[in-house]
This record gives C-alpha cells, sequence and structure tokens, in this order.
C-alpha cells in the first residue's frame, strides 16, 4: 500500500490528464448502459404498441439511442486516447525519475548488479507500472462510481431490484478480485523475478558468447535460459487460468443479475408498479451494469505483478550514493592541488583495508607515478581523488579543503581519465571523441589523435573520423580502443589527467611513445599527471614516483633516487627490463 501511495504521488503532475481519462471512461460506461436499457424498452414498448395497433412516439427514443451509440464509441476512442497518453507521460517521467535516482548511484553502488539486471528495472519494471494507471485506478474508480449510479437508477424503481443489483456487483467487483489477488499475488510476483532472471542471463550470455563458445558451456547456459522460460510460460499459464475463472464468474454474476432483476421485477409489473417495457429495460439495465467491474479482477490479479516491480525500483532508488554531495560546495580552484592524509579504505564496511595510511601530494602540473603489483590498491586510489568513493578515515584535500565540501561531478569536469576498462559507444570514431569536448573541431581531433598514435589509422580507414566503432568498440583492436580513450581524454584539457595502465595493449615501442607524447603535452599544459602502472617505462620522466604495496605506499622518490635505494622499485625495475628484452627477441 506504501508503495502504491507513492507511486501515486510520483502519477501528481499528470492528474489533469488521469482524471480526464476517468471521466471519459465513466462516460463511455454509461452511454453504453444506456444504449442497452433503452434499446431494451424501446424494442419491448414498439412490439407491444404494434400489438395492441396503437402509435407511440419512437423519436425520442430512437434519438436517444443514437445519442448514446454515438457517445459509446466517441467515448471509448476520447478515453483510449487520453489514458494512453497519460499513461506514456506518466511512464517517461518515471523512466527518467529513475535514471536521475541512478546516476549518483554510479560507480560504486550499481557494481552490485549485473547490467541485465538494471536494464529488465529501467525497461520492463517501469512498463509494468502502466497497471497502476490503466488497469486499476480508471476501473477502481469508475467502477465505485458507476455502482452508486447503478444502486440510486434501480432504488428509484424498487429498493429490492437496487439490492440485488449491489449484492451482485459486489460480488463480480470486490470478492472475485479479492481472490484472484490472493490466488495471483505470489504467482505474479515469481512472474517478475523469472522474467528479469531470464532478461539478465540473455544480457550476460549475449555478451560473453565467445567465451562460452570457447570453453563449450553455451549449452549449458542454453538450457539454463530454457528452464527459466519453461518456468515462466507455466506461471503465465497459472495467470491465464485464474483469469479465465474470473471472466467466467463475472459472466456469471452478471448473467444471474439479469435473471435477479426478472424474478423481482415480473411480480410488480403483474401488481402494475412497473410497466412492461421497463422490465425488458430493467433486465438489459443489470446485464449491461457488470460492464463496470469487468476490469475489476484482472487489476487485482497482476496487482501483485506491479507491486513487486514498484519495489523492484524503489530499493534501488532508495539506496543512499556511496558519496554524499555538499548541499553549499565549494568552487573548484582554478590550479588544483591534491592532498591525500593517512587515508584508510576498504570496499566493504566489514572487508579489509584496501588502502592503508596513504598520505600523498599531487600539486598542479606535477607528474607522480603510483608503481605497484596487480591489486596493490593503485586504482582505488584514483577513483577516491575522482570522488566515487570516500576515505574510510584520514582525508583527502583540495587546496586545503576536504574533498568531500566540492561537488563531485563539478570536480571531475577538471579531470580526465583513461581508465583501465576503456569504454567505446556504438557510435562513430568522432561521436566517442567528442565526448570528452563536444564543440572541438577537426584540428583538435586530429592533434589528440596524433598524439596518442591512432590519426594514422583513422584517416587509412574508408569512412575516417566517421567510422563506426561497434558496440563497446568490437570493430576496434584492443590497443586501437585504448588509443582512441587516450585521445578523448587528452581532448577534454582538463587540469588534471589519470592515465590508468594507459599503454596496456600496446607494443613496446608505440607504447614507449604514446607516454613521451603525453608527457609532453601534459608540461606543454601546465596539466597534472596521475599515472597508474606496473610497467615502468618512461618513469624517470615523472617528477615524483610512490611504490605501492598491498595497499601501503613502501617507497617514494625519482625515478633515480629510487633505483639508487635498490629496494622493491629498483627490483621491480629489473623484472620489468627483463620482461621487455624478452618480448624483443
Ligand atoms: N569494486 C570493488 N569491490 C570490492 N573490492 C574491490 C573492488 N575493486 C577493487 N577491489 C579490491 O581492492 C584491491 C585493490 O584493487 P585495485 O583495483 O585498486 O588494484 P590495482 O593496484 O589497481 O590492481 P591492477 O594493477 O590489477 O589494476 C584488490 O584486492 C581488489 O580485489
Amino acid at each position: 500500500m506504501k508503495d502504491l501511495i507513492r507511486l501515486l504521488r510520483l502519477f501528481k503532475p499528470y492528474q489533469g490528464w488521469m482524471l480526464l481519462g476517468m471521466l471519459l471512461a465513466f462516460v463511455t460506461l454509461m452511454a453504453n448502459v444506456l444504449l442497452m436499457a433503452v434499446s431494451g424498452w424501446f424494442i419491448t414498448a414498439m412490439a407491444m404498441a404494434g400489438v395492441a395497433g396503437v402509435s407511440m412516439n419512437y423519436f425520442t427514443p430512437a434519438g436517444l439511442i443514437r445519442f448514446a451509440a454515438i457517445a459509446r464509441t466517441a467515448g471509448r476512442y476520447g478515453e483510449r486516447l487520453v489514458t494512453h497518453e497519460a499513461t506514456f507521460r506518466i511512464l517517461s517521467e518515471l523512466r527518467v525519475w529513475f535514471y536521475q535516482k541512478l546516476e549518483p548511484l554510479a560507480p560504486a553502488r550499481l557494481e552490485a548488479y549485473r547490467s541485465g539486471d538494471l536494464l529488465s528495472r529501467i525497461r520492463a519494471d517501469i512498463d509494468k507500472l502502466d497497471n497502476v494507471y490503466l488497469r486499476l485506478l480508471v476501473p477502481v474508480v469508475v467502477a465505485m462510481l458507476a455502482t452508486l449510479v447503478f444502486v440510486l437508477v434501480l432504488w428509484f424503481y424498487d429498493p429490492l431490484l437496487a439490492l440485488v443489483e449491489f449484492t451482485l456487483l459486489m460480488v463480480a467487483g470486490v470478492m472475485v478480485p479479492w481472490l484472484m489477488n490472493r490466488w495471483g499475488a505470489s504467482t505474479g510476483q515469481q512472474m517478475v523475478t523469472t522474467a528479469a532472471q531470464m532478461r539478465s542471463a540473455l544480457v550476460n550470455d549475449l555478451q560473453g558468447m565467445g567465451e562460452l563458445l570457447v570453453y563449450g558451456a553455451a549449452d549449458a547456459h542454453a538450457a539454463h535460459i530454457r528452464q527459466l522460460s519453461q518456468d515462466l510460460a507455466a506461471q503465465q499459464q497459472k495467470m491465464s487460468g485464474l483469469q479465465g475463472i474470473a471472466q467466467g464468474a463475472l459472466g456469471l454474476c452478471a448473467n444471474l443479475a439479469m435473471w435477479g432483476m426478472l424474478l423481482v421485477a415480473i411480480p410488480l409489473v403483474s401488481e402494475g408498479k412497473l410497466l412492461p417495457p421497463q422490465l425488458a429495460m430493467l433486465a438489459l439495465f443489470a446485464l449491461a451494469s457488470f460492464e463496470a467491474v469487468m476490469p475489476l479482477p484482472l487489476a487485482f490479479q497482476t496487482l501483485g505483478e506491479t507491486l513487486a516491480a514498484a519495489r523492484r525500483i524503489f530499493s534501488l532508488a532508495d539506496m543512499p550514493p556511496a558519496v554524499a554531495e555538499p548541499e553549499q560546495p565549494l568552487p573548484v580552484p582554478e590550479t588544483l592541488h591534491f592532498a591525500f592524509r593517512d587515508v584508510d579504505f576498504r570496499y566493504q564496511p566489514e572487508g579489509t583495508d584496501v588502502l592503508h595510511n596513504i598520505s600523498l601530494d599531487l600539486p598542479p602540473a606535477h607528474k607522480l607515478a603510483i608503481v605497484g603489483a596487480t591489486g596493490s590498491g593503485k586504482s582505488t586510489l584514483a577513483s577516491l581523488l575522482l570522488r566515487f568513493r570516500e576515505p574510510v578515515s584520514g582525508e583527502i584535500l583540495l587546496d586545503g579543503q576536504p574533498l568531500q565540501q566540492y561537488h563531485g561531478e563539478v570536480l571531475r569536469q577538471h579531470i580526465a581519465v583513461v581508465s583501465q576498462q576503456t569504454h567505446l559507444f556504438n557510435t562513430t570514431l568522432r561521436e566517442n571523441l567528442l565526448l570528452a569536448r563536444p564543440d572541438a573541431g577537426q584540428e583538435a581531433l586530429d592533434a589528440a589523435c596524433q598524439l596518442a598514435l591512432i590519426h594514422e589509422f583513422i584517416s587509412s580507414q574508408p569512412q575516417g573520423y566517421d567510422t563506426w566503432a561497434g558496440e563497446t568498440g568490437v570493430r576496434l583492436s584492443g590497443g586501437q580502443a585504448k588509443r582512441i580513450a587516450i585521445a578523448r581524454a587528452v581532448l577534454k584539457n582538463a587540469a588534471v589527467l589519470i592515465l590508468d595502465e594507459p599503454t596496456e595493449g600496446l607494443d613496446p615501442e608505440t607504447a614507449q611513445q604514446v607516454m613521451a607524447n603525453l608527457v609532453v603535452h601534459a608540461t606543454a599544459q601546465r596539466q597534472s599527471l596521475l599515472l597508474i602502472t606496473h610497467r615502468l617505462h618512461g618513469l624517470e620522466q615523472m617528477d615524483s614516483i610512490h611504490v605501492m604495496d598491498a595497499g601501503c605506499i613502501i617507497e617514494s622518490g625519482t625515478h633515480a633516487q629510487l633505483l639508487a635505494a635498490k629496494g622493491h622499485y629498483q627490483q621491480l625495475s629489473v623484472s620489468g627490463k627483463l620482461l621487455v628484452e624478452k618480448i624483443k627477441t
């Protein structure tokens, strides 16, 4: 119920459309009942007049029938138009609202969710919420109003008629939907979960199809998806069965109501309290009135499904972001001086420290390298600096002020990153590059790509910069994609450039040349450089180097100082050189 009220609050901006849709649905229903009732009266009255050989005014009822028929058709058209317009507006509003809720959760909070699951929530779960207005709110409001009108009309003729109608409407409109809700709720919830699992598994398997084929695991994964699909079909079948029962029950109630009218009204006709044509009118009136409650069983049967979808959406939307933004953020200074002071960090509250007592400085125009074995915490440092996460203890300062006092998004406008997992979008190379600086001209694109040694490749393509990158850059080699990412980061012209293993996937000569170009560029632009790597070429050009091991800085100095110290760095350096030499031979 709480979820339902919360949803209705989100629908508030569209209440005008929603009310208009309800009004049209009500008018359509009334027109239909009027049409049936007047037709019953008219046919009987005409037949009786014919038998008696008397004339009667048939213009008024014929006009009324025409009016009701036109009102029913026009009303139905208008109702469909307005209710669907309202639904689509609501859904698009909900999607934007949900996306805005998701954005601050990325990347830290969303790591636990599979991309297929997120996609499922954004698309299928939000689509399910159209049930709330279209299949729940409109039918319930219309049914309540209509029941009131029907009972009052019948009361006017005889209270017993009203009682019969009311009782059967309650059975059809309250008891049957309540039973459907009881029997259908858990299956509905299972359906949402199974459908989401199936979508997640499908996205996951499609993304990893290459690996599944190489390791011969495709059949096992296909069997899992088949099983989910069979489960879903069984759940859908159960829901359809329930729907059939409900429709049958409603049909029975409608017919019982018609018979009930006849049973009560025939004595009234005999007593002269009702005219014979009114008998046919009341019977058809009662039969048609059940249209008001027809959608209710389905509405309540799918309520469990709808609420399960709402809960899945709210559970994500309510998650607090990993990093809270300040209410009154400080303006980001022109020159950026980052300082880590005794920073400890762990990913899970109950986990072990990934960073331990880290203190370092990244002043403006400084070139700092962080080196260390894989898993030693280098990339985690970058993620803290980007304000994607916050230290558990200690602090990170920007120009002497705690980093929490700056808005993360504004801060990141001053930082460019080449991350380890480069993501290219399924669009042209130009669009992928312009992501960093949408107003960049061709000259700027050429210069950045020349620096990253990718310009020649792009120019050799028939479509040049308009070459399609493919999904996640599949139409490029790993090294080409990496260099596009480097060009993109250079193009941004940010005050700080973070390079996380920027030359991974490049051959040693290209790697050295790209690194040299980046250093020259950073020096010329007075850009700070934070280079994260476990490959040791080009480090002599760095102003300072920190060596990390198991989350701690174990050595610091310049390349020459660290070599002279003959410690960890020197050992890494020797093994690094050996590696390069082996590759060359
Ligand atoms: N999102 C995460 N959730 C939980 N633990 C994580 C997460 N990311 C990294 N870790 C853990 O934190 C530690 C440091 O990881 P980090 O990526 O910072 O290392 P790294 O030095 O950059 O390694 P590499 O050179 O392989 O990139 C590792 O033990 C890793 O398993």
